[in-house]
């Protein structure tokens, strides 16, 4: 005899309606049960979306870039995209040379204004403790008519500079100085933090924005006429700007002032003849070195396709994504970087080693490598982050052998340092060593750190380092996806 189904059936017993029902309230059982279905069917689809998420994004890795202001983090992503994504560095191309223009243009309005400082018989400010060579008040210094015309004939170069300003300017505005400055992206943000500027600096929001339009083929009249102008006007300049600043009085009078001019205006301004003309195509050079200081955070997205990591799974077009982020790196911008650090697989953080006698430009009271250190070590110190693979580039060789070559001793900003060689190999590894332990003393957990020295704007000695890093993050990542 087959078994049948009878009253005691458990299941039909859950799904009896309520002795006495009325059709009314059948009617709001059944409502209520149909919405049960819903929900219970809208988790089940968002559950298989977040698997289908994870899966895509198994490939996807995000890298931050973090540092001080000028550490070089713009210019490290600039390596990366030259070599890891040149189609859209080609179409980047022309965008650059409006800055690089203006880079020129606000060194040599810069010098115009020390000059006429000195004229009018301005006493120069106090030392900051920068890395401008002491220079004796009796050395001779004598200013001529020859300085006098070239003063009246570059004057007009301070035109050329408001109207690139105004140009790159649909993401430009000046650094807040009002705007509350934090040391960390951990602190909090309070009144107190907030310090005056006298000098607020020019500054860009975007890349990508400042690039589409100055990449773009002029279609207005007016924006190519506009184009004209400055490069006529930089062209016309040429011979008196290469004579302002090859000149031995003007150089004297530099030092004096202690003017620290920006770290890639020597090499725009020791090249004027092939920069300053109207046929001036961007090199890749110029580009690495054109300065625009990032405000917000920007993110560009890197494909690897190929390389003995790059297909995870082994199948075709599966390579990776890196998501780079590179973020203002002033202590008015560090707010904004806590967001960013949920899931994040990668920091290469830069500390450039070349800064030990210089000063946080938003706060003239802070040095700059100890706010390099506070900053690294909250970093490591950070819970959040505990997971994440920490890459530092000490950057900055080159300028920190040409400040050890005019005779600055480490050992006056950095007394720990000692009697040690006063040399960059030695001063790199002290630096390399006391990075290290403060990793390892910080870390919520224990991980490896990956120092390379570095110096960004070399492009050919950074592309080695890129390969490495490259690998060695694949590598480490490769490992975690395969448990997704
Ligand atoms: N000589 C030299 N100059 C460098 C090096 N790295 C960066 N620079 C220059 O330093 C300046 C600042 O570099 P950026 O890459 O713009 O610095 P950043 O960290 O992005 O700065 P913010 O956007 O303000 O946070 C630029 O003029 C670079 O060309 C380096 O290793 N050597
Ligand atoms: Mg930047």
């Amino acid at each position: 005899m087959g078994f049948t189904p009878g009253p005691s059936d458990p299941f039909i017993e859950l799904m009896r309606p309520p002795p006495g029902e009325t059709p009314a309230q059948a009617m709001a059982r059944q409502k209520r049960e149909l919405d049960a279905q819903k929900r219970s069917d809208a988790i089940d689809e968002s559950i298989k979306q977040a698997r289908e998420q994870a899966k895509k994004e198994r490939n996807i890795i995000k890298v931050l870039l973090l540092g001080q202001s000028e550490s070089g983090k713009s210019t490290t992503l600039k390596n990366f995209r030259m070599r890891y994504s040149r189609e859209d560095w080609e179409k980047e191309r022309d965008g650059w040379r409006a800055v690089v223009q203006l880079n020129i243009v606000r060194s040599i309005t810069t010098i115009l204004s020390v000059m006429e400082a000195e004229l009018s018989g301005e006493v120069p400010a106090e030392s900051d403790g920068d890395d401008a060579t002491q220079v004796g008040d009796n050395e001779e210094m004598k200013f001529t008519d020859r300085h006098q015309l070239l003063m009246i004939r570059l004057a007009p170069l301070r035109g050329v500079e408001a109207e690139l300003k105004r140009r790159l300017g649909a993401g430009s505005e000046p650094v807040q100085p009002s705007l509350p400055m934090i040391a960390t992206p951990f602190d909090p943000v309070n009144d107190a933090a907030v310090v005056r500027r006298t000098d607020p600096e020019f500054a860009v929001r975007s890349w990508k924005d400042v690039l589409e339009r100055e990449g773009r083929p002029p279609h207005m009249e007016e924006a190519s006429g506009d184009l004209d102008r400055v490069t006529d006007t930089i062209a016309s300049c040429k011979d008196d700007m290469k004579g302002l600043w090859e000149d031995k009085t003007v150089r004297l009078a530099l030092r004096r002032r202690k003017l620290r001019l920006p770290d890639s205006a020597g090499f725009f301004l020791n090249d004027l003849e092939r920069i300053a003309s109207r046929d001036y195509v961007v090199s890749d050079n110029d580009i690495v070195r054109a300065r625009l200081r990032t405000v917000g955070i920007q993110e560009h997205r890197l494909k690897f396709k190929h390389g003995p990591f790059d297909n995870p799974k082994g199948k075709e077009g599966s390579g990776w994504e890196w998501r780079m982020f590179d973020v203002g790196g002033c202590r008015t911008s560090r707010a904004a970087w806590l967001p960013f650090f949920d899931n994040v697989n990668v920091i290469i953080f830069l500390s450039p080693v070349s800064v030990f006698d210089q000063r946080l430009e938003e706060d003239p009271r802070v040095n700059r490598l100890e706010d390099s250190i506070i900053l690294w070590t909250s970093i490591c110190g950070s819970k959040l982050l505990a997971k994440t693979q920490l890459i530092l580039f000490l950057n900055k060789c080159d300028l920190l052998r040409r400040k050890l070559k005019r005779g600055i001793k480490v050992k006056t900003f950095l007394p720990s340092y000692g009697d040690r060689p006063n040399e960059v190999i030695p001063v790199v590894k002290y630096l390399r060593e006391k990075f290290k332990d403060i990793q390892k003393h910080a870390s919520p957990e224990i991980r490896s750190t990956y120092i390379y020295p570095t110096t960004v704007t070399d492009t050919e000695a950074t592309a080695v380092t890129l390969e490495s890093v490259r690998d060695g993050v694949l590598r480490e990542n490769l490992a975690t996806s395969q448990l997704i």
